[in-house]
């Protein structure tokens, strides 16, 4: 019908051409259209003079590509040891690899960019966006400033007994089989570490945002990891494909994706429903423990529901619902990155293992004195944390901004409006100017000359900077710390013989020219997959 009428339109200009020939002339219009682009993208384009793999400079379908196969961070670092510190690894978009790049950028608070359309995506099936795809500038200031209090130091030390009972239930399930009466001197079971990290992400998220965990630790809700995976997957890709534009109005805000026929869908649907029960659960409790003036419980939403700016104005319920989402994921799977990828690298370095579990034992008389200020003063414990986060940073890839007219200057470049440009935590955190050595786990980067670890602080990136950071930050180190500290206080750890040491490349879906062998593994999504390490406890002997 609306070919029937097209011709109809173009019969004037086209007299008497057939269906086949109206379609070959479309088609050769386009394929005209297409090469002149590409002549231009390689030519007189403003990025024509820069770096970068063929493919990418002619087409945005093979970053696509990547960001649907995982390996978008590794292909992004091997482009800059290829071609230098700043690479074209789009038709529009940079990628710089210096740590003034990542000032110039994202810790500027005047920078002249904003967070680029891929941002528009990010909250496909919430009702609102949450605080990290708000892209007006004002408003993400008047979003952070609600969630403030709630991450401030006094609310962390109300947060730490919340994470704390989540570590309590963690390592008990964990090591349940060597903590009977007769069983102290048994290994337990070979136990997949990477699971239960990602379990206690979830549980301790949840109970310190709502005060109730998912209870993924005691066998329930297991679903939900592999919910986030596809959904992070999915998300990462779609921002970028070219005719996202055009999709995000029917999926983004809207309820289209909770009514989609896949199982992954309805899991996700799931997912954000338990988000919006927790919240609205959580809102009630606060409104009773107020009327009767009983205690409070100075959780994450505690803060939030009390927040006004200076005019009085709170956070709309939809947008508390979008934050709730956000916080489930970006507080569980980083965190559970972290634990994996540190004890990976410890036991692939069993003089670092020794020294740490020196520096805790000798640090605490018990367990129940692991927690802070004092865990935040353990230089070594310090050290492997921020080498784990260095190394596998789980979001690898570009935060990315897009250039403001008026354009800005990078590392002495002009870069003008339109383009969009960033700067790669994976690719900045394997730059030997900055990490000598850089693909080797060395806590002791970190506490050595000022002048290196100076270097060191300048390029990392794991949790962003500037204005948009990680405004959980502090909770995700309480987190990772505490877990770490404990369980090697109380437990020996060791690679089961008969498996060896899983996470690293070089076999199944880790397989590929990218994938070194000893290094931990992440599929690059919006939040990383990964695997193992898989592994066994033994209580200390005292
Ligand atoms: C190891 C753990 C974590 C890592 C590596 C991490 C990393 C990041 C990164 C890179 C961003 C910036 C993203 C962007 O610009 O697009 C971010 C933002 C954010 N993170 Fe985290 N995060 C972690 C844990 C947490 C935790 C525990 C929470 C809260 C419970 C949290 C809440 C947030 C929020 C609310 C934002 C948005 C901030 C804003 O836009 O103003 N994160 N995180």
């Amino acid at each position: 019908m609306a070919l029937a009428s097209l011709k109809d339109h173009t019969s004037s200009i086209l007299p008497s051409l057939s269906y086949t020939e109206l379609l070959a002339f479309a088609g050769t219009t386009y394929a005209i259209y297409s090469v002149l682009r590409i002549i231009y993208r390689l030519t007189l384009h403003p990025l024509a003079k820069y770096p970068g793999n063929f493919i990418e400079k002619i087409s945005d379908w093979p970053l696509i590509y990547y960001c649907y196969n995982g390996d978008r961070h590794l292909r992004i670092q091997e482009a800059h040891r290829k071609y230098g510190t700043v690479v074209r690894i789009g038709p529009n978009t940079l990628d710089f690899n210096t740590a003034t790049a990542l000032s110039a950028i994202h810790r500027d608070r005047n920078a002249n960019v904003k967070k680029a359309d891929w941002y528009d995506t990010v909250d496909a099936g919430s009702g609102a966006r949450s605080v990290q795809s708000v892209v007006d500038k004002p408003y993400h200031a008047f979003r952070r400033k609600m969630l403030l209090p709630a991450f401030s130091e006094t609310a962390l030390r109300e947060h730490e007994k919340f994470i704390d009972n989540n570590v309590t239930t963690m390592i008990d399930e964990m090591c349940k089989e060597c903590n009977q009466e007769d069983s102290k001197d048994v290994w337990t079971s070979p136990v997949d570490f990477m699971l239960f990290a990602a379990w206690y992400g979830f549980d301790y998220t949840a109970d310190l945002a709502f005060g109730s965990p998912m209870k993924l630790l005691e066998n329930e809700h297991r679903y939900v990891p592999d919910v986030v995976k596809w959904t992070s997957q999915f998300l990462y890709y779609v921002g970028y494909l070219p005719f996202a534009p055009l999709i995000r109005p029917i999926l983004i805000h809207t309820s289209v994706i909770k009514h989609l026929p896949s199982k992954n869908t309805r899991d996700t649907a799931k997912f954000f429903q338990i988000g919006e029960e927790r919240l609205v659960a959580r809102q009630a409790a606060e409104e009773r423990s107020v009327e009767n003036d009983k205690d409070v419980r100075r959780d994450i939403f505690h803060y939030i529901f009390h927040a006004r700016d200076e005019t009085g104005v709170a956070l709309s319920q939809e947008e508390m619902i979008a934050d709730a989402s956000f916080f489930l994921a970006a507080g569980s799977d980083g965190v559970g990155i972290a634990l994996s990828a540190a004890l990976f690298y410890l036991l692939q370095n069993p003089e670092s293992l020794t020294t740490l579990t020196t520096e805790l034992r000798s640090s605490f008389a018990s367990v129940d004195e692991i927690r802070l200020p004092k865990l935040n003063q353990l230089p070594y414990l310090y050290g492997v944390v921020e080498e784990a986060l260095r190394l596998v940073p789980c979001v690898s890839s570009q935060f990315p901004r897009e250039v403001l007219p008026g354009g800005m200057t990078v590392d002495d470049q002009y870069i003008p409006a339109g383009t969009v440009v960033g700067t790669s935590p994976y690719a900045l955190h394997h730059n030997e100017e900055n990490y000598p050595d850089s693909f080797a786990f060395k806590p002791e980067r970190w506490l050595g000359d000022e002048e290196s670890v100076a270097r060191a602080k300048s390029a990392f990136n794991t949790f962003s900077v500037g204005q948009y950071n990680c405004i959980g930050k502090n909770v995700a180190y309480l987190a990772i710390k505490l877990v770490i500290a404990k369980l090697l206080w109380g437990y020996e750890v060791r690679v089961p013989e008969e498996v060896g040491l899983i996470g690293g490349g070089g076999r199944g879906a880790w397989k590929g020219d990218l994938r070194r062998e000893n290094e931990y593994q992440l599929l690059d999504y919006l939040v990383g997959y990964r695997e193992g390490p898989i592994v066994q406890f033994r209580k200390r002997k005292v």
